[in-house]
């Protein structure tokens, strides 16, 4: 098993929309970034990007490139997902906070973990969202940005329970690797 942890911040604007986990979140302000901005799953994908140490999301999505200018950060998400399983990798758990002194995102955080999981090919109980304020202290607390905090438990395909042995004791949940059962 390996670990990972991600951190992401971004400036609360006028003029943008407040897209988190996916979910647009009705609220007077946005948040700030080249992509959509979506803090929540940033900081996710550095946690996974983190624990298959390959690297961070500055890496594999330049904000120096166009083709990011936009971009809904669930399209990132589907990416880094794919990243996984080409090096042998499932996710065990996701566990994520969202730091924000406004809006109350609880009615929107079932949905945000319907996102990630779906993206990613995973149950929604292997995905836990939390929000919290920090008291009105702190950029956060002055609402002028939310930061997100996310950790994740990556198995190797391999150790994994989601490989399964066909009648021929060959694995049946991928295409051609070579576990043995
Ligand atoms: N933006 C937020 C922040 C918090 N919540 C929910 O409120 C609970 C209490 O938050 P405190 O910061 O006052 O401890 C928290 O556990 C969340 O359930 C929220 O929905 N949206
Ligand atoms: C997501 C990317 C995509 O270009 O841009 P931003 O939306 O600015 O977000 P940031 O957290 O600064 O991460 C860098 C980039 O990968």
């Amino acid at each position: 098993m390996r670990i990972g942890t991600g951190y992401d911040v971004h400036k609360l604007v006028e003029g943008r929309k407040l897209i988190l986990g996916g979910v647009e979140v009705p609220h007077t302000l946005g948040l700030l970034g080249h992509s959509d901005a979506d803090v929540l799953l940033h900081a996710i994908m550095d946690a996974i990007l983190g624990a298959a140490g390959l690297g961070d999301i500055g890496k594999h999505f330049p904000d120096t490139d166009e083709a990011y200018r936009g971009i809904s950060s669930m399209k990132l998400l589907e990416h880094v997902g794919a990243l996984l399983a080409d090096h042998g990798y499932v996710v065990g758990n996701i566990d994520a906070t969202v730091i924000a002194q406004q809006p109350k995102l609880r009615p929107y955080i079932s949905r945000m973990e319907e996102n990630v999981a779906s993206v990613l090919g995973i149950s929604v109980d292997q995905v836990n969202i939390k929000a919290t304020t920090e008291e009105h202290l702190g950029f956060t607390g002055r609402e002028e940005g939310i930061s997100s905090q996310a950790v994740c438990l990556l198995e190797s395909f391999y150790e994994s329970s989601v490989a399964v042995a066909d009648s021929a004791n060959r694995c049946s949940s991928c295409q051609g690797c070579s576990k043995e059962f």
